[in-house]
């Protein structure tokens, strides 16, 4: 059976859950399973605190996990990035009161509250700055109003908590994190879980795929297709099979999915016709 680490609460929980049931893995009901048995895709799922996951991974007990990139780093943990999956995405920021400072190397001799104290330690010996890290659980924008702090370092989605805060953030990102697929550092070929690991990859990435592009379908006229073609290049090429009516033809090609609108309008403006888009629900490329 394969092993996989799934978190088991917080912004990454159901959006990683919703990604394997997708995929076609049965996913627990009920919030408190700890463990689910999916005995037909061969797969023990393992529902943890998703800071834990990289720690999990990192000591070959659990074969492959779901955690966020920033966490991954976090932990320090012997574990590595396999898959990005696209949810989940946010910065990593200092911010403080306006005015306080402008970027990590305005720090020294400050006190930086954090959730994540292994990135933010990390990022400021890199530049030298002698600053002390307050680790908190949460909630960090506060730490400045109660004094705790002057400055945070923690993850923006929108900004919305910061501002409620009274809050700017300053310097570049920290990182960039988002939901990530994890495994083992030096893990490969040589593993006994490795088919099983990259079938379970070509899953996600199915996933992935069918979510981002859709199919589209269209008649043209055989001189058009050339420029019809290159508006929808496919991911390899085009189908193009001839139509009754001689002199046209219809085109089945893949299109990403935030772009079909646009290219829908420029085919109907080469002169295609009957221009479908459908879903994709799975695919293996
Ligand atoms: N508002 C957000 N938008 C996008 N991603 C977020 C957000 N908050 C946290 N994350 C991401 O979720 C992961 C942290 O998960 P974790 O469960 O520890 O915290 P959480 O989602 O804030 O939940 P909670 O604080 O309620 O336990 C990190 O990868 C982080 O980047
Ligand atoms: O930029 P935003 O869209 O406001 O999102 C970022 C906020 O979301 C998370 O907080 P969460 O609600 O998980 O609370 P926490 O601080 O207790 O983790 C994160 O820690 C930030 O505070
Ligand atoms: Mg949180």
């Amino acid at each position: 059976m394969l092993r996989i680490a799934v978190p088991n609460k917080g912004s990454l929980s159901g959006p990683a859950s919703a990604i394997l049931h997708e995929a076609g893995y049965q996913q627990r009901k009920e919030s408190k399973e700890l463990v689910l048995v999916d005995p037909v895709n061969e797969v023990e799922f393992f529902y943890l605190r998703p800071r834990d996951i990289a720690i999990y991974v990192s000591t070959g007990r659990l074969d492959i996990g779901i955690t966020g990139r920033d966490l991954l780093v976090d932990s320090g943990a012997d574990a590595e990035e396999i898959l990005p999956l696209g949810f989940a995405r946010s910065t990593f920021r200092f911010a403080a009161r306006p005015g306080t400072a402008e970027s990590a190397e305005d720090l020294k001799g400050s006190v930086v509250a954090t959730s994540y104290e292994g990135i933010v330690a990390r990022h400021l010996a890199e530049r030298g700055v002698d600053a002390s890290v307050v680790h908190l659980d949460g909630a960090v924008e506060t730490a400045i109003e109660l004094g705790v702090a002057q400055v945070i370092a923690d993850v923006v989605e929108t900004g919305t908590s910061l501002r409620n805060a009274g809050l700017e953030v300053f310097g570049e990102p920290i990182m960039h994190s988002e939901a990530v697929v994890i495994r083992r550092t030096g893990a490969g070929a040589e593993d006994a879980a490795e088919p099983k690991v990259q079938q379970f990859l070509r899953r996600l990435q199915g996933v992935l795929v069918a979510r981002a592009y859709v199919m589209m379908d269209y008649d043209c006229r055989a001189e058009h297709l050339e420029r019809a073609v290159a508006l929808t290049p496919g991911l390899e090429s085009p189908t193009v099979s001839p139509l009754h009516n001689e002199g046209w033809v219809a085109v089945r090609a893949m299109v990403p999915a935030k772009d079909a609108q646009r290219i829908m309008d420029d085919l109907y403006a080469l002169g295609a016709r009957a221009i479908l888009t459908t879903a994709i629900h799975a695919c293996r490329l």
